[in-house]
């Protein structure tokens, strides 16, 4: 079914991804709850629209129940506007639930932290697999753009600084892009972004998640760059498991070619014992 915008009301602005602000809608034949990412693509540079262009065929393509589902999408020419219809999380984001752990001085179950990381693997599996010669880096994954269901099940959202990488062309356009705490070695010495990227940049948000602080803070870039290029990091909180400290040792290897790729988790004997019952 095509779209028009007013098939919808606008309830409220509930923030801003790349490129543009996000707001909650609801249909008005159905009553639906979706999020439309209303984007002013006029004034964009050529690049730009092009990256634009890229995370909305991205998002069409991606169908998996850990990745925000992309429904559709309505171009204004009058306005300039762009409007991507995206699923609507309930349970917002993840860096809300950090804050709210650090307000609160909790930490989050590690159960939950668990949830998050297979339910991540998961999504990437999916984004680096193979699909018609090409694969999907996200390059920005954080806490701001995984996303939660009503069940407490997460979305991994926001692909605007996505890019495919086609089997004719090995590497992303760009190098350093993405949340500079997250960035990864391999991309702080201006070596090509590549899946194993997101796989650092997995193992910065889990950190995160369980420590509520990136492993590599610093107040400047060359101060940063340094500390990741170092590679070390404090335990996280010590009611945390050694198990969960391993795989994150093991997602925060400096070395890109010695830290694993999403696949390799998939028979690891330590991760499926940590798999949700429900799975
Ligand atoms: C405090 N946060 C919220 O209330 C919130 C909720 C309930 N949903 C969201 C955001 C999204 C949401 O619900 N679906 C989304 C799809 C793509 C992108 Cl870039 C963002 C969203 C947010 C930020």
């Amino acid at each position: 079914m095509a779209y028009k915008l007013n098939d919808f009301e606008v309830l409220e602005l509930i923030g801003s991804g790349s490129f543009g602000s996000c707001y909650k809608v609801r249909c008005k034949h159905t009553h639906e709850l979706l999020v439309w990412k209303v984007i002013d693509y006029g004034c964009m540079p050529e690049e730009k629209k092009q990256l634009l262009v890229t995370e909305v065929t991205l998002l069409r393509d991606l169908r998996h129940p850990h990745i925000v589902r992309y429904f559709d999408r309505i171009v204004c020419k009058e306005t300039k506007q762009l409007y991507i219809l995206i699923e609507y999380c309930p349970g917002g984001d993840l860096a809300t639930v950090i804050k709210s752990c650090i307000k609160s001085n909790t930490y989050v179950e590690e159960r939950f932290v668990w949830r998050v990381f297979h339910q991540l693997i998961s999504a990437l599996q999916t984004c680096h697999s193979w699909i018609s010669s090409t694969i999907i880096l996200h390059r920005d994954i954080k806490p701001a753009n995984v996303f939660l269901d009503d069940g407490g099940n997460v979305k991994l959202g926001d692909f605007g600084l996505a890019c495919r990488l086609d089997a004719d062309q090995p590497g992303c356009i760009e190098t350093m892009v993405g949340t500079p705490f997250y960035m990864s070695p391999e991309v702080m010495k201006g070596e090509m972004y590549n899946s194993k990227s997101d796989v650092w940049s997995l193992g910065c948000l889990i950190y995160e998640l369980c420590s509520l602080k990136p492993p590599f803070h610093a107040q400047n870039i060359k101060e940063l760059a340094s500390k990741v290029t170092k590679g070390r990091f404090e335990r996280i909180p010590v009611h945390y498991s050694d198990s969960l400290q391993r795989v994150l040792n093991h997602l925060l290897l400096v070395n890109q070619e010695q830290r694993p790729s999403v696949f390799d988790f998939i028979c690891d004997s330590v991760i499926l014992s940590h798999l949700p019952s429900e799975s």
